[in-house]
């Protein structure tokens, strides 16, 4: 609160916007109305990438390199938004120029010397705040609000000789009280990240600093409020443009903040805690793109309210980590050993982030910034120079290529089990972790990994979040028939139900036979197949896995929901990248007994799963329940069943006294049958359901093993669909005969295939007897029989509707739930 010759200022508000707020004049636009005319103090930093460029400029002109195309690239971005924002005034972009010029100058002596001391380089890196405070102010004035610009550097002292730099709080605080002298009427726009040192020269707090230059003048200006904007909307569990669903932090601890500031959430510096902490005064992170949008709060005092639902409250990660290790049998028991490693670290200027020792002493390791490793190797070389050549200390190992991972939150102390919980999906997922802490205040937990498997463990980390944690499935859907078009409607249907059980699922691409469709989440779709018909993709299984690839989550799972050898042919492709599948084709497994045994293999070894419940008696529970019994330890020695509806309703019609050709067609009217009906009569599709059952009780059984009864007359086995139709009237007699002398005095006849332990296998018309099971079907129901060890007696009965999209996509569901368990 500021008090203002006796009246009550009651919000005093110190913004500041950071480079990607600035990015570009319609970024800038927005920034204006942000402000508004209420009279404030905003800082800023340099416009967009412009603190990268011009480190670039002076890393070539050290090389000896040519920079112009930078530099004409930093003067061709801020021209364009001198000419737009603030075109009339000319002051400015006459300054900008001679910058400019300066600047080259300096590039020049830094080639030609070969040197650029740090003083010269934080001078240089200053420039990006100048121009874009200058132009900020421009583009205020530009539409008539009152506002000054300030030069940081003209009245806030630091000392810069050690890091952090230190702050000269009562020079600065005499300064600012002169110079912001008309707060109740004007606009101030501060640069962020520049200051005046101990030499009377333009320096810089330090990279990334102008969260603390806000957090400063929040201070000096004993503001009400610090509001930082920047490109998203607040602090989340974790970094947004990595872990998709992390979720956003409405409030946070100064502590907490600190913690997750400290270990890398960039979205706020750690420096810029301390000073608002110390006079309470809050922090809000907004996002500038969507400024009505709720922000996260830092503040003294949390809502206490569901503290306990989360075991992580952030997830941070540092990329760019080198790990480094001192070891040797000389070390062990040498007291101060550690003490001396350190001591050389801090006089090179080397901050050590983690560190493990391990309780034989035998070695200490500790993670530096990658950039700082070969000053740290050599430090310790030159000091352990006598320790190395006696072999006391075996080598100063230093690799770089590492991330390191830090999970916060109160959550994790003191809970058993909470270390398991972070790093078991890791292990799940074969990531090494190559050297892991747990901070003594037990908040945190520290990984180390290297950075290629950053962005997984990230997000396979994060889902361990929740109390109780969430399961992330990814779905690839090959197929939009009948059974996959009725999946994406049950998923879409139980999406948010399943959510609310902590299982989320998202539907990431879809392919049909000719084209290929992936974004985030396709159930949020409600035209998906038009969509997927207009797409620019076409269907390729390559890009498919690439696409799943690109993808960070625990479970990624391929559906082929089609009728295709070519899609089942690359299922062990899909496994070998780590993707379970799930289908109800039986192609995979009625091909060779050697391709049945590497989908396993390579599932085996790649830690998925290939599940395929909906290979036989659609949604039935047949395969697992044949897991199940043979896990617990029975032991199967025949399956019968009735596995085809079609067959199921004819022969049920047929029994009833309707003729076969009859039965037929009536099924066929009614959509039963396949398209050519001759698929269900020539008894392949029951033969494919044999074999699958058959390897499922470890019998090595190959589709022409089996014995196979084909219904269709031999004359019309190759003819046309239509002729078929056309003519198989005419066999209606001989066939209903047939039928008749087989069944002679049986209750009934089915299509019956079976299979046992022995490897006997067959399929064909069975003659029931009255107290058969079969003789109990209706419709186009299907029945198995298991006989078994323990149902020996009487067998194990499964019967339901076995075929039916309905309750095949809901066994290919039940399959892709299964997976996350
Ligand atoms: N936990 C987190 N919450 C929000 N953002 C984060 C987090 N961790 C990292 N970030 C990153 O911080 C970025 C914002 O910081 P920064 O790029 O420095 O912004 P600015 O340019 O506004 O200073 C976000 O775009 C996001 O990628
Ligand atoms: N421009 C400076 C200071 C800064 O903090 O920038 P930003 O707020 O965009 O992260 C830098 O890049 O280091």
């Amino acid at each position: 609160m500021l008090i203002f010759e006796g009246e009550l200022l009651m919000e005093y508000i110190v913004h500041k916007f950071g480079g990607s707020s600035l990015a570009d004049e319609v970024k800038i636009e927005r920034v204006v109305n942000i402000i508004g005319t209420t009279p404030q103090s905003v800082v800023v930093s340099a416009s967009g990438k412009t603190t990268s460029l011009l480190k670039k400029s002076i890393e070539l002109a050290l090389e000896n390199k040519d920079s112009t195309k930078v530099i004409a690239q930093l003067t061709e971005h801020h021209l364009s938004l001198i000419s737009a924002l603030c075109p009339e005034d000319k002051t400015l972009k006459n300054t900008f120029e001679s910058d400019v010029t300066h600047l080259k100058q300096m590039l020049t002596t830094i080639a030609l010397s070969g040197i650029c001391g740090d003083a010269l380089e934080y001078f240089i890196l200053g420039f990006g705040e100048l121009w874009s405070a200058q132009i900020l102010t421009g583009a205020l004035q530009h539409k008539g609000i009152n506002t000054e610009f300030i030069d940081a550097s003209k009245v806030l002292f630091i000392d810069d000789n050690h890091k952090p730099v230190s702050v000269d709080w009562q020079r600065s605080q005499q300064a600012v009280d002169q110079k912001f002298n008309d707060r109740k009427h004007k606009t101030y726009i501060i640069t962020g990240f520049i200051a005046q040192n101990q030499e009377g020269v333009r320096s810089i707090l330090g990279m990334n600093c102008s969260d603390y230059s806000s957090a400063i003048f929040a201070k000096l200006l004993q503001a009400s409020k610090l509001v930082i904007w920047t490109d998203v909307a607040g602090v989340y569990s974790a970094n947004p443009q990595v872990v998709k669903t992390a979720r956003q932090l409405k409030q946070l601890s100064y502590k907490e903040a600190l913690e997750l500031a400290y270990f890398g959430a960039s979205v706020v510096h750690p420096l810029t805690i301390n000073p608002m902490m110390e006079m309470g005064i809050p922090i809000e992170i907004k996002s500038s793109y969507e400024p009505q949008k709720q922000g996260t709060e830092i503040i003294r005092a949390l809502d206490k309210t569901n503290l306990e639902q989360y075991l992580i409250k952030g997830l941070t990660s540092i990329s760019n980590v080198a790990l480094m290790r001192v070891q040797g049998a000389g070390i062990i028991g040498v007291s101060g050993m550690a003490a001396k490693v350190f001591s050389v670290l801090e006089q090179s200027q080397v901050s050590v982030m983690m560190i493990s020792q391990s309780s034989s002493e035998y070695s200490i390791c500790f993670a530096i910034e990658a950039k700082l490793a070969k000053r740290a190797t050599k430090a310790l070389e030159r000091h352990f120079k006598a320790e190395i050549e006696r072999g006391d200390i075996e080598h100063i190992y230093c690799e770089t290529g590492y991330a390191m991972i830090t999970a916060v939150g109160d959550g994790l102390r003191a809970q058993p089990g909470a270390l398991a919980r972070v790093i078991k999906p890791l292990a799940d997922a074969k990531i090494n972790i190559h050297a892991i802490t747990q901070g003594s205040s037990e908040r945190s937990i520290t990984v180390t990994v290297k950075k290629e498997d950053e962005d997984l463990a990230l997000n396979l980390i994060h889902q361990q979040a929740k109390n109780p944690p969430v399961q992330e499935i990814v779905i690839a859907l090959i197929g939009v028939g009948g059974i996959g078009a009725e999946l994406v409607n049950q998923l879409k249907q139980q999406q948010q139900v399943l959510h609310k059980q902590n299982i989320n699922l998202r539907l990431v691409a879809v392919m049909s036979s000719t084209k290929l469709l992936c974004a985030d989440d396709l159930l949020l779709e409600s035209e998906l197949l038009h969509q997927l018909k207009a797409s620019d993709c076409k269907a390729d299984t390559n890009a498919l896995a690439k696409y799943l690839q690109s993808i960070s989550c625990a479970h990624k799972v391929l559906v082929d929901a089609t009728a295709s050898v070519g899609i089942a042919r690359a299922y062990v492709d899909f496994l070998a990248q780590g993707i379970h599948v799930v289908t109800p084709n039986k192609y995979a497994n009625t091909q060779s007994m050697d391709y049945y045994r590497k989908l396993r293999q390579v599932a085996r070894n790649h830690n998925v799963t290939f599940k395929y419940e909906t290979n036989v008696c659609a949604g039935l529970p047949l395969i697992s329940t044949l897991e199940t019994l043979q896990k617990t330890g029975d032991k199967i020695h025949k399956i019968q069943g009735v596995f085809s509806g079609t067959l199921s309703y004819i022969f049920n019609e047929v029994n009833k006294g309707k003729s076969f050709v009859e039965s037929l067609m009536l099924a066929y009217d009614k959509g039963y049958t396949e398209p050519d009906p001759r698929e269900d009569l020539s008894g392949m599709d029951v033969a494919r359901k044999v074999v699958c059952l058959a390897r499922e009780i470890g019998v090595s059984l190959e589709l022409s093993d089996v014995e196979v009864q084909n219904l269709t007359p031999e004359n019309l086995r190759s003819c046309s669909k239509e002729e078929f139709l056309k003519k198989i009237n005419s066999h209606d007699k001989e066939l209903t005969q047939q039928l008749k002398v087989l069944q002679g005095k049986a209750s009934a006849l089915h299509f019956v295939g079976e299979v046992s332990d022995i490897g006997e296998a067959k399929v064909s018309v069975a003659s029931l007897v009255q107290n058969s099971p079969f003789v109990s079907l209706d419709g186009a129901d299907n029945m198995v029989l298991i006989y078994s060890k323990r149902y020996a007696r009487s067998p194990m009965v499964i019967r339901g509707a076995g075929a039916g999209v309905e309750v095949t996509a809901a066994g290919v569901f039940g399959d892709i739930l299964a997976i996350s368990n």
